[in-house]
């Protein structure tokens, strides 16, 4: 079984205002809500390309009880630790550019901390469990790690799709898949790339460092692929991005819904290269379809 765990999930309010104005009065052309996070949309897109799979992490109030009701809606199992306060909202801003602001989110008891990891104890041997998205201020940056120590004890293959400090510390802890984006790999680096080879050989560093396959996206550049018998390029299919937002996760989703298929690692990439287009071509995230249709489209190239 895959299992996502979303430390902070979101709803995320994606509105489109024409020439957005600080400070005056804008109104929105329109606006829209999807259940959000960075696990929550792997979930969503796993149960899109037909596999099932669990949804864990922290959910409270009206905004939590939204999320249960579209994952509820969309038949993806979950099994959250309820906590009191509400479930932050992420706002996307469309006004010719994205603008991002996304919430703290609400405080974690040690008790519903010690409820979630009882979670990660019970997984098996041959699960996976993605670890994706921020962790709330009120946890620990450590958080993370702990859930890791568990997963392992339980033999687990863990993929860890995080930013900042919490990506610096997991990446020695051997997981099975790391998909930065080239801004993250930089900022673990303590670096900024102006080059696609210089984010080629800082991701190839981290397969030396023991992650199993590394994904290094580059938006609409595409993607590098790395494990220790394979470097892979691989172009991103042209189109209308309509919203980009969950390209990143349905990357994951598309790697892990090949690969345990039983596709091989290039097959993997290339149908998680077309999960993230489809997605950024999509105004929601991408289907089945829509990720097959331009799988022909993205040319791989061993570097
Ligand atoms: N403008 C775009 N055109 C085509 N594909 C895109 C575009 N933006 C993103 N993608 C696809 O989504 C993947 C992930 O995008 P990226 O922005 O790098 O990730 P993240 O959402 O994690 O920041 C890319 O590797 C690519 O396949
Ligand atoms: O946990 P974070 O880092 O605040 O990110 C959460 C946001 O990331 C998303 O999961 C989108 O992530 P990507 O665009 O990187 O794939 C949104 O759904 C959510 O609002």
């Amino acid at each position: 079984m895959i299992y996502t765990c979303t430390l902070n999930p979101s709803v995320d309010y994606i509105v489109e205002v024409d020439h957005f104005q600080i400070g005056e009065l804008n109104r929105a052309l329109s606006a829209t809500t999807f259940p959000g996070g960075k696990g929550i949309n792997v979930s969503r897109v796993l149960r899109r390309l037909g596999v099932p799979n669990t949804a864990l992490g922290f959910i409270g109030g009206f905004t939590g009880a939204f999320i249960e009701h579209e994952l509820q809606s969309e038949n993806i199992q979950f099994d959250f630790v309820k906590v009191p306060e509400d479930t932050r909202i992420n706002i996307k801003l469309k006004s010719g550019k994205e603008t991002e602001i996304n919430g703290k989110g609400p405080t974690i008891s040690f008790d519903s901390q010690k409820e979630m990891l009882k979670k990660i104890q019970c997984l098996r041997p041959d699960d996976f469990l993605v670890l994706a998205g921020s962790i709330p201020s009120s946890l620990s940056v450590r958080f993370y790690e702990q859930i890791m120590d568990v997963a392992k004890k339980a033999q687990v293959k863990v993929i860890v799709d995080t930013s900042g400090p919490a990506l610096k510390r997991l990446m020695n802890d051997q997981p099975f898949l790391m998909k930065p984006n080239h801004r993250e790999l930089g900022e673990l680096f303590d670096t900024v790339f102006h080059s696609k080879r210089e984010a080629a050989i800082y991701g190839r560093r981290l397969v030396e460092w023991g992650v199993k396959h590394v994904i290094v996206s580059l938006a609409g550049e595409g993607a590098f692929f790395f494990d220790k018998e394979t470097a892979l390029f691989a172009e991103a299919p042209k189109g209308a991005v309509r919203n980009s937002v969950g390209a990143g996760d349905s990357m994951v989703a598309g790697f892990l819904a090949a690969y345990t298929s039983g596709k091989s690692v290039e097959e993997s990439f290339a149908y998680s290269v077309a999960s993230g287009s489809a997605t950024a071509f999509s105004q929601d995230l991408c289907t089945k379809e829509n990720v097959e249709r331009l799988l022909g489209q993205v040319k791989i190239m061993r570097i």
